[in-house]
């Protein structure tokens, strides 16, 4: 079998983003052993680490690595140490940066509640189990992206903070469109979440939704005001099967998606374009409270790591020994913190890596 090349880019990041893709890139590598695939991983800085180094959380070069690279593995980036930073400077902004520069205006955030995880949920079991949802998130657009934006004096001289909520209609149908042909893959159910009981750029986002759905007969489309989904998806979350919604929104319920399925720590994602590398990452943050206590879960960061080579590198089976991998360390009874519950062996993020890496190597069907 002729060895396949892949080109990664790293991007750590901050707090815990150098101790979890660390242990991304040992499961990769053992993967890529046992079916032949070769990794060159190329590392670059953004965020905090970027700030420190150059004094731009999203250096030039560090897109050009990006955009010259199969996919992009990206941990997380922020901290307290810049914090303090205009909006403008701060680490967010290189995220912000790349997923604009990669024209990445899809983020599909699927929170799947595992069996193994049920007692973990702060939810009651039957609320959770079966619970499978993918959020599918626009990035590039919205209240993240609108102009005007900025703190700007008003002519009393009293500070006034901008933020523009704005769509398109092309906007619109093309995150539209990938969210109905998620849907088709998955249950056929798709709920778009919005707020046209207030917003102008909501109704715009009702209306065009509903139009695309004479394209795809096969799924059933509905609407929900965003504050009813914040509650649903705590109430009774097996309603939803793939939710559409904007950016802002996306970002909100994908954390209390994450929620319902034990811990953030577990959630991977991929941000996708139409065209070019694509970029695969935790929902999660940096995790200041944690960084550098060997605390963290890697799993999310391990997870992203499987739709990189699902979704960027059509490698399925080499993402399916992954997800099976995690599955099986899981069985093990193997827990960091955030997902530990009774009777369960506590371990540290690199002692995670170790279980996986012995997981990958001794699967039991
Ligand atoms: N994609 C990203 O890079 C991203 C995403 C969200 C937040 N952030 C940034 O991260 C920084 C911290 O933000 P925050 O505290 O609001 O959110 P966070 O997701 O970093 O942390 C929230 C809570 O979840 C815990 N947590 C997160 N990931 C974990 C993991 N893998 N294992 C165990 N516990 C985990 C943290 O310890 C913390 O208690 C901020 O600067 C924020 O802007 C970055
Ligand atoms: C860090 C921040 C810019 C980012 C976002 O708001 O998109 C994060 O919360 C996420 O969910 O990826
Ligand atoms: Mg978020």
């Amino acid at each position: 079998m002729q060895q396949q090349q892949y080109r990664i880019t790293l991007l750590p990041g901050d707090g815990i983003g150098p101790e979890i893709i660390t242990v991304a890139v040992d499961v990769l590598k053992a993967v890529g052993q046992q079916l032949n695939l070769n990794f060159e991983f190329q590392e670059a800085p953004i965020g905090g680490a970027a700030i420190d180094k150059t004094g731009n959380p999203l250096p030039d070069e560090t897109l050009a690595i990006c955009r010259n690279s199969d996919a992009v593995l990206l941990a997380a980036i922020g901290g307290y140490k810049w914090d303090t930073l205009p909006s403008n400077q701060r680490p967010e902004r290189g995220l912000l940066g790349l997923r604009a520069g990669l024209g990445l205006f899809a983020n599909l955030r699927p929170a799947k509640i595992l069996p193994q995880l049920i007692n973990a949920s702060t939810l009651k079991r039957e609320v959770v189990e079966g619970v499978d949802i993918m959020v599918v998130r626009e990035l590039t657009g919205g209240i993240y992206f609108g102009q005007p934006k900025g703190i700007f004096a008003t002519e009393t001289g009293e500070k006034r903070g901008v933020n523009t909520m704005a769509y398109t209609e092309s906007e619109i149908d093309r995150i539209g469109r990938v969210a109905f042909e998620t849907a088709q893959k998955r249950k056929g159910q798709l709920c778009s979440v919005d707020k046209s009981n207030v917003l102008e750029v909501s109704q715009l986002w009702r209306a065009r939704i509903t139009q695309l759905a004479s394209e795809y007969p096969n799924v059933t489309l509905s609407h929900m005001y965003v504050d009813n989904c914040a509650m649903q998806l705590l109430r009774w979350p097996k309603q939803f099967d793939t939710i559409v919604t904007g950016n802002l929104f996306g970002d909100i319920l994908s954390d209390a998606a994450a929620m319902l399925t034990g811990s953030i720590g577990m959630l991977p994602s991929a941000s996708l374009g139409s065209s070019g590398p694509g970029v695969y990452e935790p929902v999660h943050g940096s995790a200041p409270d944690i960084a550098g206590q060997d605390k963290a879960n890697p799993i999310a960061q391990v997870l992203s790591a499987a739709m990189m080579l699902r979704y960027g590198l059509n490698q399925p089976q080499a993402a399916d020994k992954i997800e099976t991998a995690v599955l099986q360390v899981l069985d093990q009874g193997y827990r960091t913190g955030d997902i530990m519950s009774e009777g369960m062996t506590l371990v540290g993020c690199r002692a995670m890596g170790d279980v996986l890496l012995k997981a990958l190597e001794n699967p039991q069907s």
